[in-house]
């Protein structure tokens, strides 16, 4: 059997004139932790929608778990655990309720429903909660029972819209270690997100702008191979030098972070920490490693448009 799991070429998907899925190729291999990191309407839920089958596309291929889409949805939903965005469970159904439901309609026999959702109850630690009301719980808990719910017929794929989008960063943590477990276990999990230290975690990653995929590797190697220089700047009137850099084409970005300025400068000076220094006489700077965000940047909106002139 094949080691990939995901496999588009040229998925494009149209809501009236807008492309909101541009010609995507991917290639997600089993086991992998993936994750879409992107802006606001950059396409994430939508891709991820054409990889359930709940959307047919304008054009391209899909394969899922060896199932051509969307002429074989059908047989792909049994194989799938999906979180949509929204809570998608009954509020006033407790919880034990919900996992009983859920396990219906994947049709378990009532025994083996039985087991199972102990054993969830368990992992998710939501023992103490089963008799509440799912619309009651705080937010770590609705995610950790929509995880649940997602796993119960035990999927070989997981596909997770903005899961911790309402968790705080202990409840994240912890839903991440359990991400891991399932990963380590065989399952293959995709997963969409804004968040920097989430993306970072993730073994592969594309990002996404505009429907278009603008980088795909594993974290490391984005970092690692972008051309983009940075720089901390330190000293005064950090305001007015971030302010006087920005519009300048060679400057990618400037942000300022806490008594710092970092700054971005695109991939075509050939001295750029010499250049940078001839526009801030005086100040302080020095070269430091790229990290994720700085990735995100250079590959998205102005920077992007910055990194491919220069
Ligand atoms: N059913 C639809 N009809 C028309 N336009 C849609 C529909 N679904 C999504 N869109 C549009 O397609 C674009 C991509 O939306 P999508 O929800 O995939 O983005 P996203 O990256 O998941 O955003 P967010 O992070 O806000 O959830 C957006 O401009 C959105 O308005």
């Amino acid at each position: 059997m094949t080691d990939i799991v995901i496999e588009t070429r040229g998925l494009t998907k149209y809501f009236g004139d807008y492309c909101a899925v541009n010609n995507l190729d991917l290639s997600i291999r089993r086991g992998a932790i993936y994750g879409f990191l992107g802006p606001n309407g950059c396409g994430k839920s939508t891709t991820m929608r054409l990889l359930t089958g709940l959307l047919t596309p304008c054009a391209g291929e899909v394969r899922v778990l060896g199932n051509e889409l969307p002429q074989q949805a059908e047989a792909l939903r049994r194989k799938i655990g999906y979180m949509t965005q929204k809570f998608s469970l009954y509020d006033s159904l407790s919880v034990a309720e919900n996992l009983q439901f859920v396990a219906k309609i994947y049709g378990l026999a009532r025994r083996q429903s039985q087991q199972r959702i102990a054993q969830l109850l368990a992992l998710y630690h939501l023992e103490d909660k089963q008799q509440v009301r799912a619309g009651a719980l705080s937010g770590g808990q609705k995610q950790r029972l929509a995880l649940a719910a997602a796993t119960l017929h035990q999927p070989p794929l997981l596909l997770l819209d903005e899961p911790t989008s309402a968790v705080d960063p202990e409840n994240r943590r912890e839903f991440w270690e359990r991400l891991f477990d399932l990963s380590d276990a065989g399952t293959t999990i995709l997963v969409s997100t804004h968040y920097m230290d989430e993306a970072e975690r993730c073994h592969g990653l594309a990002i996404l702008e505009l429907g278009q995929k603008r980088a795909d590797a594993s974290p490391q190697q984005l970092t690692r191979q972008l051309k983009a220089r940075v720089f901390l700047l330190q000293g005064d009137n950090l305001r007015q030098v971030g302010k006087q850099l920005a519009p300048l084409p060679e400057v990618i970005s400037s942000a300022q972070i806490g008594n710092t300025l970092r700054v971005l400068l695109a991939p075509g000076l050939a001295e750029p920490q010499q250049w940078l220094q001839q526009q801030l006489p005086g100040t302080a700077l020095q070269r430091v490693e790229p990290n994720l965000e700085d990735v995100f940047v250079a590959t998205t909106g102005v920077g992007y448009a910055k990194s491919a002139q220069n």
